[in-house]
């Protein structure tokens, strides 16, 4: 449904620099430009929600507004529903909008209309009539739960409100996609949480495709099935949600997932790790586990079976969605060879064993 191929953005600075001399403007042409984006290949399929997630700055706004054009990639192809966007032109983009609505953090909502009128704003403006708007607009109210605020203005609105009138209102025109720009930044978690549920049923039941751009794990877990992960521009890793919890395969995916489930080793146990093993040391592992392993006692059968002893240093339980997994910190101890052994047991067993390093032995 969403396409992007070898998609870069480079902003231009004006500033005190543009007013220089041209000549002297060449020179100096790389500490004045940015690189919001860097050869982004992206696809979204029909009917997914798809989640880009990033520190500040990475990227995430200038890609989410890439999508329907707000902002003009610098190269590469932008494909939505079929159609090429940035070959369009202006009439036909407007179009092509119709179908890809949007929502923001600040809900952008007009202040002098009222509920109804917001969400009957892109009707009126594509030349819709009066009664086929109403028949339009009221079902939308029903779907985000609005048919008793409809005479509203939205200074008497809550955030989770404005964000409902919001996504009504980016439904009216029937669109494939809906691109949300951190939408549930700006709310409290329970309204985040109804907002995101709210998110979920549009999606199932209107066969919407959603990519969303958030800084927020909770996000990401609560509702996409993929996850991109973008860094100075770049998409480094992208997965489906549940292997990206159990087992991220890069070091700011560890940091996002690590930050989001405060799963660390003690700090005093952090300052000891060695990165390689030495004669007298003991690995320190993170163990993830799903699906029928979460309920399998393989700590108990490692220690019968491998001759190692476990140390939990922390552990959880997560509900990613459908599928429940396992987090675990802890210490193998043992001789090398047995905990070597251990590892491989483990992996054997579908585990994913990631070694954080190795401690001195106290024995
Ligand atoms: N219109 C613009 N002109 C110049 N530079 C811009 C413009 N928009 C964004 N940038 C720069 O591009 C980079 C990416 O910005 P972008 O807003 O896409 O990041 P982001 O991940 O959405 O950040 P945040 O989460 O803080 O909103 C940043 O370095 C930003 O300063």
């Amino acid at each position: 449904m969403i396409t992007l191929s070898n998609v870069s953005k480079t902003y231009h600075l004006t500033g005190p620099r543009g007013r220089l001399p041209f000549a002297a403007r060449r020179r100096d042409t790389s500490a004045r430009t940015i690189e919001a984006l860097k050869n982004v290949d992206l696809h979204v399929p029909a009917g997914s929600i798809h989640g880009v997630i990033g520190l500040s700055g990475a990227g995430k706004s200038t890609l989410i507004r890439c999508v329907n054009l707000l902002e003009r990639p610098s190269s590469g192809s932008v494909v939505v529903d079929g159609q090429e966007m940035t070959t369009l032109s202006n009439s036909q983009l407007n179009q092509a909008r119709h179908r890809i609505g949007m929502i923001f953090q600040h809900f952008n909502l007009l202040t002098t209309r009222n509920v109804f009128a917001n969400v009957a704003l892109p009707l009126e403006l594509m030349g819709m009539k009066r009664a086929a708007i109403r028949e339009r607009v009221l079902p939308l109210l029903e779907l985000t739960g609005l048919t008793d605020k409809a005479r509203q203005y939205p200074a008497q609105l809550s955030g989770g409100q404005k964000q409902r009138v919001a996504i009504a209102r980016a439904l009216a025109s029937e669109p494939r996609v809906l691109l949300c720009d951190e939408a549930t930044s700006a709310l409290d978690p329970q309204t985040t949480g109804s907002i995101l549920t709210l998110l979920r049923d549009i999606n199932q039941k209107l066969g919407l495709t959603i990519l969303l751009i958030t800084h927020e794990m909770e996000v990401v877990k609560s509702i996409c099935h993929r996850v991109s992960l973008i860094s100075d521009g770049e998409l480094v890793e992208e997965a489906e949600v549940g292997d990206f919890f159990t087992a991220p395969r890069t070091r700011l995916g560890r940091e996002f997932l690590n930050d989001f489930l405060q799963l660390e080793p003690p700090k005093a146990l952090i300052e000891r790790l060695e990165d390689a093993p030495g004669e007298h040391t003991h690995p320190v592992v993170r163990l993830a586990f799903s699906g029928d392993t979460v309920s399998t006692p393989l700590i108990s059968r490692l220690a019968r079976e491998c001759g190692v002893d476990v140390s939990i240093l922390q552990a959880k339980v997560e509900s990613i969605q459908e599928r429940t997994l396992g987090l675990m910190i802890a210490e193998l101890l043992g001789p090398p060879e047995q905990t070597r052994r251990a590892i491989d047991y483990l992996e054997d067993h579908d585990l994913h064993v990631e070694v954080l390093g190795h401690v001195q032995r106290d024995d």
